[in-house]
């Protein structure tokens, strides 16, 4: 379920999805989605594209009076840039004597034009970087906020934050919750309440004198001609436990949940909870120990930290799930790194686009969307069903099985 296919060009007229197998009678409008697709357009550091797009999603199918009915959804995102790339774009051959696109031929360092030309065989690079550009993370933030609407019908939320820009350090949330470093289970409310800070904030820090410091660097390292990386941290709160399996390699949640993150353009490096830092403590500083409290209606297994980031062999624990993702900087640069010209095979500068020169804001809200799809995606394998009722049923049986263990 929730299995999604995305297409469209950067410049090209719209960017399209269709997800398949959402369950019925889930309530979804257009203005949820848009909610989100404007998360991502903010954040200091963005380029001129971002004054030019208004993104709002159109639901073509699977929604009805504002339900869902089990029929594929598809969406669509107008470019607006679009009106100004009609020839550059044209999907009808141009006319000889209008015919005077020229080839974009000088690759970047960091992007995907030269391996992608040689692997699709194409002496215009403009034929890559359409299809590779970030700009599809705009209609994955749109699948992702169906996912997120499905996920909080179960009680469960998903939050980030901005933890780095550049080598300027923010606060990651085990730091937030314990001078130790620890990463202390929090009640959902003091999550909710940090993290409303974080969405007033220009760059989903939450921290205002940190965030000084992170808007200087930008514009110090944009004056130069450079571009700007980071780090984003992803909280997700109301899981249940035992979502993803350790059976089969591919069903390993951490697994699943790395693999989408690194999908998104530009991001290098994910981690867990203690994540690398783990990696040099003993264990007994690492493993989270196990307490049990019995109440009237069952009981509960629960830990006081929460080093392993809430999952254990591949499955959600019970507790937050925490993640971190690194994003390189943007490979475009106006100062332009050495290149090869791949008609002529001289040296030359690396072409210099329109770009943005930090996009970790951004970046953090297509990480909240990617998680949501896994999270569905293993959420409805675990409690299936062709309806929101069904669903809602098999999960309510589940949860009076994990309260009786
Ligand atoms: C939201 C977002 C915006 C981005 N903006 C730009 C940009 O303006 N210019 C650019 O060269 N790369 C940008 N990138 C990164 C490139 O798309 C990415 O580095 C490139 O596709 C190569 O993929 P890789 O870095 O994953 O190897 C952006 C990435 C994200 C997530
Ligand atoms: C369009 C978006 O991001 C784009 C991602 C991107 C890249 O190379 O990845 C390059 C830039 O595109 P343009 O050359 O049109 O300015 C960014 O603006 C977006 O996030 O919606």
């Amino acid at each position: 379920m929730f299995t999604y296919l995305t297409a469209g060009e950067s410049h090209g007229k719209m960017l399209t999805a269709i997800i398949k197998k959402v369950p019925s009678g889930l309530s979804l409008t257009a203005e949820m989605i848009n909610k989100e697709l404007a998360r991502r357009q903010r954040g200091y550091g963005r380029g001129g594209r971002m004054k030019i797009e208004k993104d709002r999603v159109q639901i073509t199918s699977g929604v009805r009076h504002g339900l869902t009915l089990g029929s594929p959804i598809s969406l669509i995102i107008k470019n607006k840039d679009w009106e100004n790339w009609q020839d550059v774009m044209a999907v009808e051959p141009l006319a000889d004597e209008e015919h005077q696109i020229e080839p974009m031929t000088n690759p970047r360092p960091g992007h995907a034009d030269l391996p992608g030309a040689i692997k699709y065989n194409t002496r215009d690079l403009r034929n890559i970087l359409e299809r590779a550009s970030a700009r599809e993370t705009a209609i994955r933030t749109a699948v992702g906020a169906v996912c997120r609407q499905f996920l909080r019908q179960f009680g469960i939320e998903i939050f980030s934050h901005v933890v780095q820009i550049g080598d300027i350090k923010a606060p990651t949330w085990g730091e937030l919750t314990d001078k130790k470093g620890e990463i202390v289970v929090t009640d959902n409310k003091a999550i909710k309440n940090f993290f409303a800070q974080v969405e007033k904030s220009a760059l989903r820090c939450g921290n205002p004198a940190i965030e000084e410091k992170m808007i200087h660097l930008i514009d110090t390292w944009r004056d130069a001609g450079d571009s700007v990386g980071g780090v984003f941290e992803i909280v997700v709160t109301g899981l249940p436990v035992g979502l993803g399996s350790y059976v089969q390699w591919d069903e390993r949640l951490d697994g699943k949940l790395a693999q989408a993150l690194i999908s998104i353009q530009g991001i290098k490096g994910v981690e867990f909870g203690l994540g690398f830092s783990g990696a040099g403590m003993p264990g007994s500083k690492v493993h989270d120990q196990i307490y049990y409290q019995a109440s009237s209606n069952g009981g509960k297994f629960y830990r006081t930290t929460n080093r392993a980031g809430g999952l254990e062999g591949g499955m959600t624990n019970g507790e937050p799930l925490i993640i971190r993702a690194a994003m390189k900087p943007i490979p475009t640069l106006m100062n332009p790194l050495h290149s090869v010209d791949i008609l002529t095979k001289r040296e030359i500068f690396a072409s210099k686009e329109r770009a943005d020169v930090c996009a970790v804001p951004a970046a953090s809200v297509v990480g909240e969307g990617v998680v949501a799809i896994v999270l569905a995606q293993v959420f409805a394998a675990k409690f299936g069903g062709d309806s929101m009722a069904e669903i809602r049923h098999n999960y309510k049986q589940y949860q009076a099985y994990v309260r009786s263990f």
